[in-house]
């Protein structure tokens, strides 16, 4: 176990108890917990049971953690939790072997390999609105989810993506992303109850996912084609293991995120109408009442500054790393081994770095109010050598999906049932249902 020497004490924060440290508190106050940090000093000691864990509570240092010290800083604790489900897929390695794939799959998620991917974003975009009917009730969540799940499915496997493949993807994926976090976060007495259902969940998508590899024969157009032909600097391609890995990664990294934007997106419309005026006046003369297409999105800078604001205001709770050499974070050393960690949400909602955070205001992303921000005080997508190689894909698709929606559809709030933030890891709505009202029946 490591405690950490350091030129200065590092201070505990308050209310650890024996044996659980932080956690019930931590797992109990959620996003409070995370916010009060930062009172207590830029790096403070958090006890998760028997482990110290110290947490870069400013802008300045969560950015080195992230990219400062290049290779510092590993992947730590939460992947070692995950890597069952990951194996040695992008978001759980580093060093020599995660810069090679990373350098085999990046190319797949950029230009011009994303316009490809867009066609799919529009054209699922298309189904979902003509899908739905005037005064129809949607978990609007669950909609949202399973049309991302849908997109990264198709764009990974094209006709492969079948109803049998696409089922067990769409019920399995969202239980490893969810149990995934809650065993990781837990230590392993409390998690125990969910291991079982966290392991079958895993079982069935590596499952479906072997099979759709092992039956590849033909060259398609599609992610998957380009993660099996892909080849390192010598010329060597992935073993059929890493690709799946490198596919269940995509299918976990690539779906919820964005889907869980997509539904804080509507729901925010919902609560600012003003902002939901300026979105439907630029969608209407961009797009019309035609689903969105690539082409539209640099021509609807309003939708992306609501997109970035969504971003800021629900993101991922907590990040970690752990050091892989002796390090000193802030006037604190740290040595080799010692497992830090900074919360993206206090960043966001910092006042400090964001003035009246809980306003939903998509003009601070205006370019001269966004070169104020410090650096690492939004980090949506992370940064660094892990920094989201999908963060232009779902950008795209956020894009495509929001505008092809608005521009048919205002969605309504179900009155009398209160919305509001479940944390597990990335920010869940705790349900989200509303009515679907046809724009061309409305005055705007
Ligand atoms: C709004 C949507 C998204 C958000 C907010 C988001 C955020 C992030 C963040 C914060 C990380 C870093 C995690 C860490 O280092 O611990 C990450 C990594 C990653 N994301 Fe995304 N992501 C989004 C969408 C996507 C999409 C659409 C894809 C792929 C289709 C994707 C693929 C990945 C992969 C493969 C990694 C691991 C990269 C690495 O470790 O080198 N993400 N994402």
């Amino acid at each position: 176990m490591t405690t950490g020497s350091r030129k200065r004490e590092v201070p505990t924060v308050p209310g650890r108890l024996p044996l659980v440290g932080h956690t019930p508190a931590m797992l109990r106050q959620r996003l409070a917990f995370t916010a009060k940090l930062r009172s207590h000093g830029d790096v403070v000691r958090v006890w998760l049971g028997p482990l110290p864990v110290y947490f870069a509570t400013t802008p300045e240092l969560a950015h080195q953690v992230l990219s400062g010290q290049t290779g510092t800083f590993a992947k730590g604790l939460l992947v070692d939790k995950l890597r069952r489900a990951f194996g040695n897929g992008l978001v759980s390695t580093d060093g020599e072997f995660h810069r090679r794939q990373r350098r085999m799959i990046q190319p797949a998620l950029q230009r011009p390999a994303l316009e490809r991917h867009a066609e799919v974003m529009s054209a699922s975009a298309a189904d979902l609105v003509d899908s739905w009917r005037p005064g129809q009730v949607l978990r609007f969540d669950r909609a949202m989810q399973d049309f991302t799940i849908g997109v990264v499915g198709r764009t990974l496997f094209s006709t492969d993506f079948d109803a049998r493949v696409s089922a067990e993807i769409r019920r399995h994926t969202p239980t490893v992303i969810r149990l995934g976090v809650v065993r990781a976060l837990a230590p392993g007495w409390l998690a125990a109850p969910v291991n079982r259902r966290f392991d079958d969940a895993v079982a069935r998508v590596h499952r479906v996912v072997d099979d759709v590899v092992a039956g590849r024969r033909a060259d398609r157009d599609d992610l998957l084609s380009t993660l099996v032909s892909a080849r390192d600097e010598h010329g060597l391609p992935m073993n059929a293991r890493q690709v799946r890995d490198e596919v269940v990664t995509l299918l976990v990294a690539g779906s919820e995120t964005t889907g869980v934007a997509l539904s804080w997106l509507f729901h925010e419309l919902a609560e600012n109408p003003d902002v939901a005026d300026r979105l439907h006046d630029e969608v209407d003369e961009v797009v019309g009442r035609r689903p969105a297409t690539p082409a539209d999105v640099p021509d609807l800078p309003y939708t992306r500054r609501v997109i970035s604001e969504v971003l800021r205001k629900y993101t991922l709770w907590i990040m970690m790393r752990r050091a892989s050499a002796d390090v000193t974070l802030g006037d604190v050393d740290l040595p080799a081994g010692t497992d830090v960690a900074f919360s993206p949400h206090a960043l966001h909602h910092d006042p400090l770095s964001h003035a009246a955070p809980d306003r939903f205001d998509p003009d601070r992303w205006l370019p001269e109010r966004a070169a104020l921000v410090p650096r690492g005080a939004y980090v949506p997508f992370a940064g660094g050598l892990h920094h989201c190689p999908g963060h232009l894909y779902a950008q795209y698709e956020i894009t495509i999906a929001a505008a092809t929606i608005a521009a048919r559809w205002r969605l309504v709030p179900v009155p009398g049932l209160p919305v509001r933030p479940k944390v597990i890891g990335l920010m869940y709505p705790n349900r989200l249902p509303m009515t679907v009202i046809p724009r061309s029946r409305l005055s705007r």
